[in-house]
């Protein structure tokens, strides 16, 4: 395999430090740059003398690199997206700010006013299961939201194949680990506040509403975020009403056939997926189950490798030409590289 150079701005975050180490175990790929984004600020120095140093911002270094992976903060990420897309390179970028595709949605979603809108035009949403024809052409992809690829990897299948009450809504009970918060402790999300805690944020409002939307195709999603005292994954379990005649076995089937052949979504022929089943690997785990009237399906991630990391890997991998899982380990429901790997969360 020839070898491609990859950047990766924002690592000293938890979503680039996960990058970096599937970066650093993948047989196709270098990594030219470890930047720590926020401009202005030196780096932190290592903490411990085997973790990898990681480099103040300098973007002459995106000059000749074949992939930048985006892993700040959204509103940060679009100027920089800008600055690698006129360096030449292609762009993954794990946040928010070219997943709508509507500039004047962005701003009501995230308050502030997109700062590259000529982009989002071209920008392909890399739900990757669903995204491969469009991906290797495009120059910038928007990595999906942990809580949407969740969501619609469960969705997708059951609306396009029709077999969902067009007017019912679907409710989507997500819940999410610590690390989907980012490094940065705040009083709601730092460890020692949450232990013996669970509780539901951003009812009604949290921006990962309009982006699993959008890419449903209608606005009869509704979306609940919860927080989980444990460290990494995200369980969502999503109420739906199918069409008359349509069972839960139906549902399980379509979403079997549908993945039948996707090394990295696994669907259950008994019992519902556990976090702990798809925690550290590239897995998202769909289950079925009858509920009332209702049909129950429950999918589960780690949220940074399947809901970033790792599918801005696979995505990356589309982009440069390599086959889709190069670097992400094992195919079906082991643990990846970044299990051992150093600066991988444990
Ligand atoms: N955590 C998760 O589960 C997921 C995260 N994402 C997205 O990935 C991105 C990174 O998330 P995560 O790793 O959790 O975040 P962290 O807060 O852990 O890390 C953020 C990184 O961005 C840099 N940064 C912070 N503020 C700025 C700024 N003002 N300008 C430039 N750079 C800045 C930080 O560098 P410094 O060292 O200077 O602080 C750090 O390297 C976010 O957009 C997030 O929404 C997407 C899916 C899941
Ligand atoms: C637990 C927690 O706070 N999760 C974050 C979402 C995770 C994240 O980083 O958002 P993106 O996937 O859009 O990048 C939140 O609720 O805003």
């Amino acid at each position: 395999m020839n070898t491609k150079s990859a950047a990766i701005l924002g690592a000293s975050g938890y979503a680039g430090r996960e990058l970096r180490a599937l970066i650093e175990a993948h047989p196709a790929l270098e990594l030219a740059a470890a930047m720590s984004a926020r401009p202005g600020q030196a780096p932190e120095p290592p903490a411990l003398p085997v973790d990898p140093p990681i480099d103040a911002l300098d973007l002459d270094r995106l000059d000749g690199v074949d992939v930048v992976f985006l892993c700040t903060p959204h509103g940060t990420s679009a100027p920089l997206a800008l600055a690698a897309l006129e360096r030449g390179a292609r762009v993954v970028d794990l946040s928010a700010d070219f997943r709508l595709r509507d500039a004047a949605q962005y701003e009501r979603v995230y308050g502030q006013p997109h700062t590259a809108p000529e982009l989002l035009a071209e920008a392909v949403y890399g739900l990757t299961e669903f995204a491969r024809e469009r991906v290797p052409g495009a120059q910038l992809v928007a990595n999906p939201g942990c809580y949407p690829t969740s969501a619609l990897l469960a969705l997708k299948p059951l609306l396009e194949a029709d077999l969902l009450e067009p007017a019912a809504p679907m409710v989507v009970d997500a819940k999410s680990g610590l690390t989907g918060a980012g490094r940065s402790a705040s009083a709601t999300t730092h460890f020692g506040n949450v232990h013996e805690n669970f509780r539901a944020y951003g009812v009604g409002v949290h921006r990962h509403g309009p982006e699993i939307c959008q890419e449903a195709g209608n606005d009869r999603v509704v979306f609940t975020a919860h927080l989980l005292p444990i460290l990494r994954g995200i369980l969502s379990t999503i109420y739906l009403q199918p069409r008359a005649g349509v069972g839960a076995g139906d549902i399980a089937a379509a979403l079997s056939a549908r993945y039948r052949d996707e090394p990295f979504v696994t669907v259950y022929e008994r019992g519902l997926p556990e976090l702990d089943r798809v925690q550290r690997t590239n897995q998202c785990h769909l289950g079925v189950a009858a509920h009332g009237p209702l049909v129950c399906v429950v999918s589960a991630i780690d949220n940074l490798l399947k809901g970033a990391a790792g599918q801005a890997l696979q995505n990356a991998n589309l982009l440069l030409g390599l086959p889709e899982g190069t670097g992400l380990g094992p195919a079906h429901g082991q643990h990846t590289a970044t299990a051992v790997a150093p600066g991988g969360l444990q």
